[in-house]
C-alpha cells in the first residue's frame, strides 16, 4: 500500500483533463502565522479532510504527460492499527492528528524523489501535509496548498479567528445562539459550527499544535488552489484577494467536470434501479455522508424511519448494516418498493447525473455539495463536522439551492428526528429549488469554457505565474552564468 503524490513538470498554460491536483486526494488553505490580526485563511480542523490515495480508487496514469510515484507509507505509526492508510480506514477521526503527523516520516524520501525529477515548476500539496512546504522551500521549488475547502468557509473562519468572534474576553456562551460575522455582516453564525480551535481560549494541544504548523506552513506558499468558481462565491474570493498577506487563492474549479467519471459498460444494479424509477417517472432522493461521518445507532435509526414514513423513493449509500445497527429486522423489505441501500462504493457523480435524481440528501462534503450544483440536483443540507456546517449555510442561505435539516437542540452534532427527516425530504422533493441550482450548474459548467471561463482564465495565468516566469529566469541565470 502506497502514499502517492503528484508533481507539476514544466506544465503548459492550457487546461487539460491530466489535472495537476486531485480532488480526492488534497484538501484547504492558509496563510500568515496566527499572532497578526489580519485576514487569514485556515484549514478546518479536527476532522480535516485529509486521505491519501487508496490503491482501489487510484487510477493508472493513462497519458504520457502524467506520472505518479508512489511512496511507501509509514508502518507501525502508534495508535494506528496496521494497514490504515486513508482517514475513512481509521477506527476513529480522533487519530487524525497522529496519522497526519506521521506522515512526516516520508519527508525524507519524497525530498530524495523531487532531486531525482528532471525540472520540478512547482508542487501542489495538500495543505495538511505541511512538511512538504518546506521540502519545496529547501530546494527553492515554488509550492501551492491544497485543501478542497470553499472560499466562503475559509473567508468565515479566517473572519470569526481574527476578530476573536468566540475568544475574546465578553466570550459568547451559548453554542447555538447566531452571532453577526463582522466582515459579512449579513452572515451569523453559532458556536457549535466552529471547531474548539475557535472558540476555545486556551489555544494548546496537539490538534492546536498541527494547525499552527498547517497555517505556519501555507502562510508562506505562493497561494493556494481552490476547488471552486468565482462566480460561486465572489464575495468571499473578493475578500481574501483583498489580503496582500495571504496566500492567493486560485479558483480553478470545479474539478469534477475537468474530468468526470465515465460511467462503466456494465451497469451496477443501483443503476438499473434509478432507470426503473424513470420509466415509472418517480423522482428519486440520494442519500450519502461522505467518506469520514461516523453516524450513532440511533441517528441511523431516525434515519430509516423518517424515510420509510415519508414514502419518498431514496438510495442510500452507507456502508454500515442499518438493519442490524438499527434492530429494525426487515426494514429493507417494508421499503423495497421505493428504497433501496447500497453498502457498495459508488461512483456518486454517475448517480448525481441520473435523470431520476432529483434531490440530494448530504453531510455537505465539499466535493458532494459541487457535484450536486453541477448536475443541478438541489440539496438537503445536514452537516456533521470540519467545515461542513458553513458549507450549509452557503448552500442554503447564500445559494438558495437546498433547504436545511434541523438538529433537536440546534447543535451540529444534535438528533435530527424522523419526523423533521420526513418533512424536510417531502419539502425538498416538493420544493422549487431545482430551477436555482441548475442556473448554478450552468454557470459551473462556463467558468470552464475555453478561452472565456474563470476557472480556465485562472489555471492560465496560474500556469503563466509559476512555470513560464520561472522557466524565464532559470534562461536569464543560465545565460548571466555563461
Ligand atoms: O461511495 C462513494 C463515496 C464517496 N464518493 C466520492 O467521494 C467524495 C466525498 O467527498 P466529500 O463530499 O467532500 O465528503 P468527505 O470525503 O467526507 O469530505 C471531507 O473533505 C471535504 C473537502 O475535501 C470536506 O468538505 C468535508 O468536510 C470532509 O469531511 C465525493 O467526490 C464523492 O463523489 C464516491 O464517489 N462514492
Amino acid at each position: 500500500m502506497w502514499f502517492s503524490f503528484l508533481t507539476c513538470q514544466r506544465a503548459t498554460p492550457s487546461l487539460s483533463s491530466d489535472s495537476p491536483v486531485s480532488s480526492s486526494s488534497a484538501t484547504t488553505v492558509s496563510s500568515p502565522p496566527p499572532t497578526k490580526a489580519k485576514s487569514q485563511t485556515f484549514p478546518s480542523p479536527s476532522s480535516p479532510p485529509h486521505k491519501t490515495t487508496p490503491s482501489s480508487q487510484t487510477s493508472s496514469p493513462t497519458s504520457s504527460s502524467t506520472k505518479i510515484i508512489s511512496l511507501p507509507f509509514p508502518d507501525n505509526i502508534s495508535g494506528i492499527p496496521p494497514g490504515v492508510e486513508t482517514t475513512d480506514k481509521l477506527p476513529s477521526m480522533s487519530l487524525f492528528v497522529p496519522f497526519t503527523r506521521a506522515t512526516k516520516s516520508l519527508q525524507p524520501l519524497f525530498e530524495e524523489t523531487l532531486k531525482n525529477l528532471p525540472h520540478v515548476s512547482f508542487i501542489v500539496a495538500d495543505g495538511f501535509l505541511w512538511w512538504t512546504l518546506d521540502s519545496a522551500a529547501k530546494l527553492g521549488i515554488p509550492s501551492l496548498a491544497f485543501y478542497g475547502m470553499n472560499n466562503y468557509a475559509s473567508a468565515l473562519f479566517s473572519s470569526v479567528y481574527v476578530h476573536q468572534l468566540f475568544t475574546k474576553p465578553e466570550i459568547i456562551k451559548s453554542e447555538t445562539e447566531p452571532v453577526t460575522v463582522p466582515d459579512f455582516p449579513w452572515i451569523s453564525v453559532k458556536k457549535c459550527e466552529f471547531s474548539p480551535i475557535f472558540t476555545h481560549p486556551d489555544r494548546s494541544g496537539p490538534e492546536f499544535e498541527l494547525f499552527i504548523d498547517q497555517i505556519v506552513s501555507t502562510g508562506k506558499s505562493r497561494g493556494v488552489i481552490v476547488n471552486s468558481v468565482y462566480e460561486l462565491e465572489s464575495a468571499f474570493v473578493d475578500f481574501r484577494l483583498c489580503d496582500s498577506d495571504g496566500p492567493k487563492p486560485w479558483c480553478i474549479g470545479p474539478l469534477c467536470l475537468v474530468n468526470p467519471d465515465k460511467p462503466e459498460s456494465d451497469k451496477p444494479s443501483w443503476i438499473h434501479w434509478l432507470d426503473r424509477k424513470q420509466e415509472e417517472k418517480c423522482p428519486v432522493l440520494y442519500l450519502a455522508f461522505g467518506t469520514q461521518t461516523e453516524i450513532s445507532k440511533e441517528q441511523l435509526k431516525e434515519i430509516a424511519l423518517g424515510l420509510e414514513d415519508s414514502k419518498v423513493n431514496f438510495l442510500w449509500v452507507t456502508r454500515v448494516d442499518v438493519e442490524e445497527l438499527t434492530g429494525e429486522l426487515g426494514f429493507e423489505k417494508r421499503v423495497k418498493d421505493h428504497g433501496v441501500i447500497v453498502r457498495d462504493w459508488v461512483d456518486q457523480w454517475e448517480i448525481l447525473s441520473h435523470e431520476s435524481v432529483k434531490g440530494f440528501l448530504s453531510h455537505c462534503g465539499w466535493n458532494s455539495v459541487q457535484e450536486s450544483i453541477c448536475t443541478g440536483v438541489p440539496l438537503l443540507a445536514w452537516p456533521m463536522m470540519a467545515e461542513q456546517p458553513l458549507n450549509a449555510k452557503l448552500v442554503v442561505e447564500e445559494l438558495k439551492v437546498g433547504v436545511r435539516i434541523e438538529t433537536v437542540d440546534g447543535s451540529v452534532e444534535g438528533l435530527v428526528t424522523r419526523e423533521e427527516l420526513s418533512r424536510k425530504v417531502k419539502e425538498l422533493m416538493d420544493g422549487d429549488t431545482g430551477k436555482t441550482v441548475k442556473e448554478y450548474a450552468e454557470m459551473a459548467k462556463e467558468a470552464l469554457a475555453q478561452g472565456t471561463g474563470s476557472s480556465w482564465k485562472n489555471l492560465n495565468s496560474l500556469l503563466e505565474e509559476l512555470c513560464v516566469s520561472r522557466e524565464t529566469n532559470d534562461v536569464n541565470k543560465l545565460s548571466s552564468d555563461n
